[in-house]
């Protein structure tokens, strides 16, 4: 028989989920007859109605939650590690000065240096900002490589990112020569980088200097196609004589007529240029940041793969982004336990877990037909024979790396390969491969296997969760709407979590509704909820308390903690007011054609201050940001109603029993909002409000009490 490779268990959380649902939703159905007996308002109606909505959406993800455990040391009952299928890894950058090539080099030697056999591990980076910094950066880490493998592997590392690990504390003898010998890279290429290009006098291989002199008037938009084979298994041997896995720099083709579609036409490219090139069963994709923490997580993928009762319809094997250098409260959310790790054990337990754009092993099959029913043979993806550095096989990879390869090839990106049509083309590709029968699962070790980078600014935090709400919007309302196809196609519930993510931008309507309506209507002294004294007013408590508490419970119960928790439904409030209403205004205009759709990247390099302000957990305002005029007048306008509307209550008998929810929600929203407060009027630091925003929003909610005027009295 063979060994188990590995085991799940529904998690314990599901049976309190089933009963709090049935409770929950007996009380949604009290809210909503309340609704009709005692009209209050349209609009309040309207948010609740879509805030059970999303709650019934998101039952999908609490129905059937699944934890998982795999034995890796099992694995050599299997198969000999000198057979294990081979591995392409895949990686992105796409901008050297927002994404630091000295960091995606070490995100590639954390990759090169898995303990996996090196004639089957290949390593491809591609390179959409067309940069000649990060090709000398590559050609750098390629010597480095040299020493960093062998070093691993004697002194067993478990953090192979040479930029983690020598960060992460003392080193003596000889890893003190290998951080000397880092540095001295890290220097070479800064250098480069303040130049703004690759200087001749930096490179000392006569072959290197003919690539850079060829390298004039390249932009990011406008180049030929770059391959370089940097490392080569067949040839090339570290200082020990032991072979290197292979390291391939590539950087499509970009001309401005053709489309690039994003990431999402990066990683084809990559599909394609490795097919001619390793071709190997299985894929790896890693965002530029994202470094392995743990040498050993392809052997955790494997017991997936090598199952063969399993393995058929298998797709991928997702891992959680966790991060490193958050701030220990987590202030801007960059953990995202609840999108990461909640969200995948539950559709763990339906179809699979969704991709989630990098940390994820592919079965390269499943990226190109619909789910075989035999057990693949990872033998039939025969290694090249001829050397990747060959004439014949550079030809073959040029063409496929071309900007003209997918005229005439339009099943690319919608029945091959990476989906496109979506800035989130993770959360599509992965939700399109559950629709065509493919299954996936989500490995959540306890040790992270790999750890990249949160976004640490406040404007980057809500921009990057712009882009996912206006590429989220794209796929809702498209011909595959998780509600129409989704819940045709894979199931209901799944269908149900897929809907809830692509309605993601629309929180803004719930959560502007709520913060500013029932506030407008304390400072005019109306009263739109139940009063303390009447027994409604016990199902708002308990809707608003164990909505807080399952959620608290739940974060808890993956590992987070109790600030953490807090600062995560404050992001939320936060981005439901920002990031939400301007993504939902960007991609109405762009659906008139008013405006045109970008894929802004995320910064993965900080500014001193600003990192200080972080680390001491002090939200970092400082640029004028309309996101930040619509936080500013929400907050404004709690805080003063809050205060007259108190004044009033009290002075009024029964005041307080009447307009009790609607000052603890002012309560809860200033008690949110102190870090705006703060900002504005407070600190004195270089994080602080712009005066600019702050008159904006002062102005914005006067105008907003005074209209209140004709709505309340
Ligand atoms: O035209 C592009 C744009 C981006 N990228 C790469 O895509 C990755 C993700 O970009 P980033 O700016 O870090 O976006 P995030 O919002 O942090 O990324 C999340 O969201 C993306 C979808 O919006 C997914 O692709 C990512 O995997 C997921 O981590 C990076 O490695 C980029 O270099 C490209 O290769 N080409
Ligand atoms: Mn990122």
């Amino acid at each position: 028989m063979a060994p188990l490779l590995h085991t799940h268990q529904i998690h314990p959380r599901a049976t309190l989920n089933r009963l709090h649902f049935l409770l929950y939703s007996l009380s949604l159905l009290l809210l909503l007859y309340h609704h009709t007996t005692t009209p209050s308002s349209f609009l309040l109606l309207l948010a609740d109605v879509f805030l059970a909505f999303m709650w019934l959406l998101s039952q999908g993800f609490r129905w059937r939650p699944v934890r998982r455990w795999e034995f890796p040391e099992l694995l050599s009952k299997v198969t000999a590690s000198k057979d294990f299928p081979a591995l392409d890894v895949f990686i992105c950058t796409a901008d050297p000065y927002k994404e630091p090539p000295v960091g995606v080099a070490s995100t590639a030697l954390s990759a090169l240096a898995f303990d996996y056999p090196s004639d089957r591990l290949s390593v491809y980076v591609s390179d959409d900002g067309g940069s000649d910094l990060t090709l000398f950066a590559f050609f750098e880490a390629a010597k480095f490589a040299r020493c960093w493998l062998p070093f691993c592997r004697e002194n067993g590392v478990m953090e192979r990112s040479p930029e983690a690990y020598f960060q992460s504390g003392g080193c003596d003898g000889e890893a003190e020569e290998m951080k000397v010998m880092f540095e001295s890279l890290k220097e070479r290429v800064d250098c480069a980088m303040e130049k703004g290009h690759v200087d001749l006098n930096l490179v000392n291989s006569l072959e290197e200097k003919e690539i850079f002199k060829t390298w004039k008037n390249f932009t990011r938009k406008d180049h030929p196609s770059v391959i370089q084979v940097l490392l080569e298994s067949k040839k090339d041997k570290d200082i020990t004589g032991h072979p290197l896995p292979n390291l391939i720099y590539i950087s499509r083709e970009k001309r401005p007529a053709s489309l690039h579609n994003f990431k999402a036409g990066a990683l084809n490219t990559l599909l394609r240029v490795s097919e001619t090139m390793t071709n190997a069963p299985l894929i790896l994709t890693l965002d530029c940041d994202m470094c392995s923490n743990d040498p050993h997580a392809p052997q955790r993928a494997l017991c997936y793969f090598l199952d063969k009762d399993f393995s058929p319809n298998l797709s991928f094997v997702q891992f959680p982004q966790r991060f490193t250098g958050l701030n220990i409260n987590d202030i801007y959310n960059g953990e995202f336990r609840r999108v990461f790790t909640l969200g995948e054990q539950g559709l763990d337990g339906l179809q699979g877990a969704n991709y989630i754009g990098t940390g994820c092993f592919f079965s390269r099959r499943s990226l190109y037909s619909s789910p075989p029913v035999a057990m693949p043979s990872f033998d039939e993806f025969k290694l090249q024979s001829c050397l990747l550095s060959s004439e014949l096989v550079l030809l073959k990879a040029h063409e496929a790396a071309s900007s003209e390869y997918e005229h005439g090839r339009k099943e690319w990106g919608s029945q091959i390969g990476f989906r496109y049509g979506t800035l989130v083309e993770d959360y599509y590709t992965g939700y399109m491969l559950h629709c065509q029968g493919w299954r996936s699962v989500f490995c959540n070790p306890n040790r992270p296997a790999f750890l990249g980078e949160a976004p640490k600014s406040l404007v980057d935090a809500i921009s990057q969760s712009k882009r996912w709400f206006v590429g989220l919007y794209q796929v809702c309302f498209s011909r595959y709407c998780p509600l129409l196809y989704g819940c045709r196609k894979i199931s209901m519930l799944a269908g149900f979590c897929y809907m809830y993510y692509a309605l993601w931008g629309c929180w803004c309507i719930p959560l502007t509704i709520y913060g500013l309506l029932p506030q407008l209507a304390l400072f005019y002294g109306k009263s739109l909820f139940p009063k303390a004294s009447d027994p409604w007013f016990f199902l708002y408590a308990y809707l608003f308390l164990s909505t807080y508490i399952q959620d608290l419970i739940e974060f808890m119960e993956v590992g987070g903690l109790i600030w953490r928790w807090w600062s995560e439904q404050r992001m939320w409030l936060i981005k439901g007011i920002s990031s939400s209403t301007f993504g939902t205004l960007d991609f109405i205009l762009s659906q008139i054609g008013c405006s045109a759709l970008g894929f802004n990247l995320t910064t993965k390099v900080q500014k001193e201050e600003e990192n200080k302000l972080y680390e001491n957990g002090k939200f970092v305002f400082s640029t004028a940001s309309p996101f930040f005029v619509s936080m500013g007048m929400i907050a404004i306008v709690n805080v003063i109603s809050f205060i007259f509307g108190f004044i009033k209550a009290v002075r009024r008998i029964g005041g307080l029993d009447e307009m009790l929810i609607q000052l603890f929600l002012s309560g809860f929203i200033m008690t949110n909002s102190w870090p705006i407060y703060e900002a504005m009027f407070i600190r004195k630091d270089g994080g602080k409000m712009p005066e600019s925003v702050t008159k904006a929003s002062i102005l914005l909610s006067s105008i907003l009490l005074y209209l209140g005027n004709f709505y309340f009295t």
